[in-house]
């Protein structure tokens, strides 16, 4: 296994190929591994190609330096599962577990607010919910990109990501594609605006407090910047950096994925903090830019414990539950 900087596990999908090679399953295996013991793992070789990563982030930098009233012309809707358009500085603050709308709000309104902006796009041809879009005239290509780009995405997912995890698990190539059909995915762009370093260490400030994320598995590109950790699997509680590598993509596991699999696979904590302060830095913390690709399956499909994770045992801790009923009970706890 090839070892980064890092000590997070590492997949490479170099030879993967269509997936029915021994080697192939030898990929399955480490990710499946990596997904039980940490539920993070970079993947390098994924086959998305790095320009295109790289012309995404340049896009979002536009994107996010666009003056707010154009920015505003795409607004996320108030209801939270209607996840789309830009959402600006204090409209999400992600909290964990949390469901009982006094007690969210309470941490609404409390300290640490998440500093931060996003746009976020899904399936161009999704019945259930629209794309939210700058009009053309104000932002000219920027549509074309995004959606390409979430497509090279699906496809990665598709064709490697969830069938690796299958064969990992001694499933069928396919068992995972048959739940996620309708692609009803969103790619995340993310901006941190920079600050004053002493408003993050007051805890005035913060960048994204630790949180899970909710669906099958999120894909995500770190810009240069720092500040990314996860809960150590080993010692929880306590958050481990998770630099950039440049050609690499994160992948993680979400609470969907680890309740089918009764808690088998672990959806992870994890935070973005400022970065550690740096000689001569002045006292400015940088922006930070990163995208996450999240996936999820569709809803209207039920899902009963993974095959392969129950027995005499390890007894079924969850009733089956349809993925649409799940998913609206997180995202409306977001916003
Ligand atoms: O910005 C990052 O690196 C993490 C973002 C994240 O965890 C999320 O949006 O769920
Ligand atoms: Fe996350």
């Amino acid at each position: 296994m090839v070892q980064l900087p890092s000590s997070l596990p590492t997949v490479d999908f170099a030879k993967f190929g269509d997936g029915s090679s021994q080697e192939a399953r030898e990929i399955g295996r480490q990710l499946f591994t990596a997904c039980r013991e940490v539920g993070f793992a970079y993947l390098i070789n994924t086959g998305i190609p790095q320009e295109q990563v790289d012309g995404m982030f340049s896009w979002s930098g536009k994107l996010f330096t666009l003056p707010m009233e154009t920015k505003m012309k795409a607004p996320h809707p108030p209801e939270g599962r209607k996840d789309r358009g830009y959402s600006g500085i204090g409209r999400e603050q992600v909290s964990q577990m949390v469901f009982d709308a006094e007690e969210l709000k309470a941490i609404r309104h409390g300290k640490f607010p998440d500093f931060k902006e996003f746009f976020e796009i899904g399936n161009e041809s999704s019945k259930r919910i629209q794309n939210i879009w700058i009009p053309e005239d104000d932002f000219p290509g920027f549509r074309a990109y995004a959606v390409n780009f979430f497509n090279t995405c699906r496809e990665f997912q598709v064709s490697k990501l969830l069938p690796a995890l299958a064969i990992g698990m001694d499933l069928p190539k396919d068992f995972f594609l048959h739940y996620h059909e309708d692609a009803e995915n969103k790619v995340r762009l993310l901006h941190y605006p920079e600050a004053p370093t002493s408003v993050f260490e007051s805890g005035e400030k913060g960048r994204i407090a630790a949180h899970t994320d909710f669906g099958t598995g999120t894909l995500l590109f770190q810009d240069d910047c720092g500040g990314l950790e996860v809960d150590s699997p080993s010692n929880p509680g306590e958050f481990m950096p998770v630099p950039p590598v440049p050609g690499t993509v994160l992948f993680n596991i979400g609470d969907f994925l680890m309740r089918w699999s009764n808690d088998t696979l672990k959806s992870t904590l994890h935070r973005v903090r400022a970065p550690p302060r740096k000689d001569g830095d002045n006292g400015v913390t940088k922006e930070r830019f990163s995208i996450a690709y999240f996936t999820v399956a569709d809803r209207d499909k039920t899902v009963e414990c993974l095959p392969g994770c129950f027995g005499p045992d390890k007894p079924k801790k969850y009733e089956p539950i349809k993925a649409g009923e799940y998913l609206n009970m997180r995202l409306n706890a977001l916003y």
